[in-house]
């Protein structure tokens, strides 16, 4: 009883049939994309019947479908309407016989190419069919994840078919690796529930302080935090920063809550993640895989996405587990699913290939943000850049101010990039409103330097507003977190406005006196009425400081004639 061969079998001898029905009964070798014998099998009746002949093999080896075509084209029948989950394969490949070319040389067809990105097949495959109906050639393709090329595939000259002898379970493995990574986002799972763990120490921060700030940002990440765990040591325990008994405990209440991460409010090192891990059977997430995996999800433009994954790479390949995790664990994804057990030295290998590869790219994207400053400057409109601490409401304020549409939201770090508008107040001066990424103390350092370069283009501001959430109780630290990095990134000596956002929240009488106590201008970026004064204030400022550089140019001309 054989199943059903596809196409149009009209002309075919019934031995001919029955060749290609038994075609169904063969598995195929899983640890290659084709077997020797398999392809034979193929070109001999395909050579025969002079029609192309495609299957379709699943990753078990096993032949879904058997199809025939004519001379030069097949037709792929409906392999069904469930969509290949989100960025992840098919699962199928196609293997389809080339008669065109009488044996020499093989081609991948158009229709094989389309097939292969809309059905999102695992790979496409053309053989060659010899004079004596033998393989003869192969050439094959597969999708790449996104590249700075654009290129959609990559397509494998023509090998003979003994040559093509790879483990492919385990390339589509580290392939599907590579595609989840690139758009790994937490919030695809859902709610993560996760365990929240903290180490006081004398001498450390304040520890409200933090876990306030670690649980906006878990929440910002779409993790829930279930319970938190703090301990108080004299100092950070070197193995496992947690002691021992902690971390039975730990794995016992993860148990009871039935999560599989812990999220720890601070950095670990390498080692320290590995030991946790180990003792735990737990996924563990530092606080910086933790900010950075925000990143990932809410990076947009091309620049933030590649200065997200290389700062992912970075902090991930000291990480790299040896026993278990593949590169599942570079991504520092929370809900990324990996491959598994794929080597731990190619997968070092490819991030550190991935790593030279992103960073050529930083260059060149550097270079294009160059020339689009250029441009700007040369237009001669004044910048204001509008800086802040995270969620204090620089997006909503641009969002106002000029009726753009940056993306705003009640979570941290909603904006990624620096956004800029061009506005013109009335009759003031035209000026271009930027945005910027929020700020949060103790940047970790990954973040400063794959951050530093959108950070950058604050150099190129004329003026600050340094937005604050006067609403927040901790606002005063958070304003000279602020002015820290700025310092870090040689930006404090920068002209500011010292701008008190969210004012609705607190009682006039409050907002007067600490307005006039720190020199600041209160304003609702909800309610545009109550930006006038800001608006002022940035005119005049711009106003004088073009006054003064065009003095103090005339002053700076004139040695220079006479040199
Ligand atoms: N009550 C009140 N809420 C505000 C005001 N301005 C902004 N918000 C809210 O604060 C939240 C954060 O605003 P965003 O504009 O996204 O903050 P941001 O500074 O751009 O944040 P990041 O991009 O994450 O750094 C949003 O929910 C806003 O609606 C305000 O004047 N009053
Ligand atoms: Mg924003």
């Amino acid at each position: 009883m054989g199943r059903k061969v596809h196409g149009d079998l009209s002309g075919l001898k019934s031995s001919q049939q029955r060749a290609l029905e038994k075609l169904y009964r063969h598995q195929v070798n899983s640890a290659a994309p084709v077997t020797q014998g398999f392809a034979n099998r193929l070109t001999e009746i395909s050579g025969e019947i002079n029609r192309v002949v495609a299957v379709l093999v699943d990753r078990a080896g096993q032949v879904d479908a058997v199809v025939v075509g004519d001379a030069k084209r097949v037709y792929l029948p409906d392999i069904g309407r469930q969509r290949a989950a989100q960025d992840r394969f098919r699962g199928i490949r196609l293997i389809r016989t080339y008669l065109e070319s009488g044996g020499h040389g093989v081609e991948l067809t158009n229709d094989d190419l389309t097939d292969l990105s809309k059905l999102q097949l695992d790979m496409v495959m053309s053989i060659a069919v010899g004079h004596h109906g033998e393989a003869s050639y192969t050439k094959w393709a597969h999708l790449l994840p996104q590249n700075p090329e654009e290129r959609a595939w990559e397509i494998h000259s023509e090998e003979r078919p003994h040559d093509c002898f790879f483990d492919f379970a385990e390339f589509i493995r580290e392939l599907e690796g590579e595609f989840e990574r690139k758009t790994s986002s937490l919030l695809k799972t859902g709610q993560d529930p996760a365990l929240l763990v903290y180490v006081a120490t004398p001498g450390g921060r304040d520890e409200e302080i933090e876990l306030a700030e670690l649980l906006e940002l878990a929440r910002t990440a779409g993790v829930e935090i279930v319970d938190t765990m703090v301990q108080r040591r004299t100092q950070v325990h070197p193995k496992y920063a947690v002691g021992k008994g902690k971390i039975e405990e730990l794995t016992l209440r993860a148990l009871q809550l039935d999560c599989d991460l812990v999220i720890f409010a601070q950095d670990l090192t390498p080692g320290q993640l590995r030991a946790i891990t180990d003792a735990t059977e737990l996924k563990v997430i530092d606080r910086t895989q933790l900010i950075l995996d925000i990143f990932a999800q809410r990076a947009k433009s091309r620049d933030g996405k590649v200065q997200v994954e290389l700062a992912q790479l970075k902090y991930s390949l000291p990480r790299l587990h040896s026993k278990s995790t593949g590169m599942s664990r570079l991504a520092g994804g929370i809900g990324g699913r990996g491959p598994g057990e794929t080597k731990l030295e190619i997968n070092r290998r490819r991030a550190h290939d991935k790593i030279g590869e992103l960073e050529r790219e930083i260059v060149k994207i550097g270079e294009q943000r160059e020339l689009r400053r250029k441009r700007r400057q040369k237009s001669d409109i004044p910048i204001v850049s509008v800086v802040g601490y995270t969620n204090a409401g620089k997006s909503t304020l641009l969002n106002g101010l000029t009726q753009s549409s940056v993306l705003m939201e009640d979570k941290l770090f909603a904006t990624l990039r620096p956004t800029s508008r061009r506005l013109r107040y009335g009759n003031g001066p035209e000026m271009i409103l930027t945005d910027t990424v929020g700020f949060i103390h103790e940047l970790p350092e990954e973040l400063v330097s794959a951050f530093k370069a959108t950070l950058e283009e604050l150099g190129e501001a004329d003026l600050l507003i340094h937005l604050v959430d006067i609403s927040n109780e901790n606002f005063e630290a958070r304003m000279d977190a602020v002015n820290r990095i700025l310092k870090d990134i040689d930006l404090g000596d920068k002209e500011q406005v010292l701008v008190f956002n969210k004012v609705d929240l607190l009682k006039p009488k409050v907002v007067k006196a600490l307005c006039r106590r720190f020199d600041a201008v209160p304003i609702s970026a909800l309610d545009l009425e109550t930006t006038h004064v800001l608006i002022e204030k940035l005119a005049s400022r711009l106003f004088s400081q073009r006054r003064a550089q065009a003095s103090g140019r005339d002053a700076t001309v004139d040695p220079e004639l006479y040199d």
